[in-house]
């Protein structure tokens, strides 16, 4: 057997490339370079903004041509960087490196060592990471997240008075509205949404251990925290003042905990779906040329929910797994974080694919009304509840001597059918005040929803 030419390991970057590649963006390799090389650049600019050690700022277009370097990043420097860490075997100073290399390009040989100056390499990453990750959160993953909710809040609008019945424990209980089952995801990924939107990403710049000690020694006039504070806002980033060699990376894990939280709504939303599929309320509208089972023909299987399950899953073990390692670094550092943020891609991805599989099977469903009206009409008995408070309330009123309203309903429904005719004899004979008699009789399993379409406009 001959070997395959070399394969992805990873489905994110097989099969469900079309459906997360643009995260590639932001949380590739690639990606974490190009924000590094940004980031050195913009170090230069800053300091000979300031004159640093007699060097003059840059003219227009020599901070051109270095922002040039970082917006023209492309394969060619992928591998330039590749070869360097091939002999560096340290993947910041191959960065380094290269960018020592663009200046020379540039005729600026004559700044080349304020190239990465006083840095650490985790001054260089943690801001990386924070620009790559703030910005794979901004353009990607929020824009589908609140598509998800969009498409579900209108579905919450368009099914308000769809009345269904309720099943708690799996049994038939106090019927409400597809509409409002649905409402109550959209609030709730909605004030997740607006936490992910709220998220810090914080930076630090100071140095080996966090004490800027290599900056004061070689300059000990500048006010270095200002600098650092300064360069971290410019960068559009939270400055972190107090750190060991490492940002701690609690907005990491507060970050990952959040995008987890949603995953794990989106996981009740995609096995909620996939019940009411199941209990028929909702058909699938078949794909042209699509297969269900490969032995049953009938079939249509709800398999993007089914997807979206997995994928949920993966992705909070990934995201959850990266909030616990990334705050624990022994003493002023180990290098655990940075093997683990090389994961970060994956966890997002996990997320982004389910966000797209939800997005789908939310357009290939069909509420079946009749489906929720049979299912209502076999199940009167959850007037239960109706008739013993209405009795209730009639008896603190003084309208009925009704002992235990409780009991008497208990009697006539717990565990069995009750048609419409034995609840409207059951009600007629009650004795309670007339204009409750007649509230109880008008009433049915599609009437008894409460104020559940209303609910629906909180959103
Ligand atoms: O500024 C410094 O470098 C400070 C230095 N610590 C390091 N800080 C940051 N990166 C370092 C460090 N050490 C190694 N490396 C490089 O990290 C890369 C680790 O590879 P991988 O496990 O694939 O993420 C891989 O490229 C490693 O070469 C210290 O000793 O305190």
């Amino acid at each position: 057997m001959t070997s395959l030419p070399p394969q992805p390991l990873s489905p994110l970057d097989g099969r469900y490339r079309s459906a997360v590649g643009e995260l590639g963006e932001h949380l590739s390799e690639a990606g974490l370079n190009r924000a590094r090389v940004h980031v050195e650049v913009e170090w230069l600019i800053a300091q000979t903004d300031r004159g640093f050690f007699g060097s003059s700022p840059l003219s227009t277009d020599q901070k051109a041509s270095l922002r040039k370097v970082v917006a023209d990043f492309g394969q060619a420097d992928i591998d330039e960087l590749a070869t360097l860490e091939a002999t560096t075997r340290h993947d910041v100073k191959a960065v380094e490196y290269y960018v020592r290399r663009r200046l020379s390009d540039l005729g600026l040989d004559a700044i080349a060592e304020l190239t990465h100056f006083a840095c650490t390499s985790e001054d260089i990453n943690n801001l990386s990471y924070a620009i790559t990750v703030r910005d794979a959160v901004r353009d990607v993953w929020l824009p589908k997240y609140r598509l998800v909710i969009d498409t579900l809040a209108a579905l919450a609008v368009e099914h308000r008075d769809a009345a269904m019945l309720s099943r708690t424990h799996g049994q038939p209980a106090t019927p409400s509205t597809m509409g409002k089952e649905l409402a109550v995801f959209v609030y709730r990924l909605s004030r997740i949404a607006a936490q992910v939107e709220a998220s810090e990403y914080l930076g630090k710049f100071s140095g080996a251990t966090g004490t800027f000690s290599a900056h004061v020694v070689a300059a000990p006039d500048v006010a270095w925290p200002e600098v650092s504070r300064e360069f971290v806002e410019s960068l559009g980033l939270t400055w972190n003042p107090l750190t060991t060699q490492i940002e701690s990376h609690d907005w990491q894990a507060e970050l990952y905990g959040r995008i987890s939280h949603a995953n794990r709504v989106l996981h009740n939303l995609a096995t909620d779906i996939w019940t009411y599929i199941s209990l028929g309320a909702f058909r699938q509208i078949p794909a042209a040329g699509a297969t269900g089972s490969s032995t049953m023909p009938h079939k249509v299987n709800p398999i993007r929910f089914e997807n979206a399950e997995a994928n949920l899953e993966l992705s909070s073990a990934v995201l959850d797994s990266l909030a616990a390692t990334l705050v624990t670094s022994r003493l002023q550092r180990d290098l655990t974080d940075s093997s683990a943020q090389r994961n970060i891609g994956v966890g997002f991805g996990h997320s982004l694919l389910a966000l797209d599989n939800i997005q789908r099977g939310l357009g290939e469903i069909d509420l079946d009304l009749s489906v929720l009206a049979a299912d209502l009409d076999a199940n009167w008995e959850v007037l239960g509840e109706a008739i013993q408070t209405v009795i209730r309330a009639e008896v603190v009123a003084g309208r009925s001597t009704i002992a235990d309203p409780y009991a008497l309903l208990k009697e006539l429904t717990r565990g069995k059918r009750v048609g419409a005719a034995e609840l409207a004899a059951f009600v007629d004979g009650l004795e309670i005040g007339d204009e409750a008699k007649q509230r109880l009789l008008a009433l049915t399993p599609t009437t008894y929803t409460g104020i559940a379409s209303a609910l629906v406009d909180r959103l």
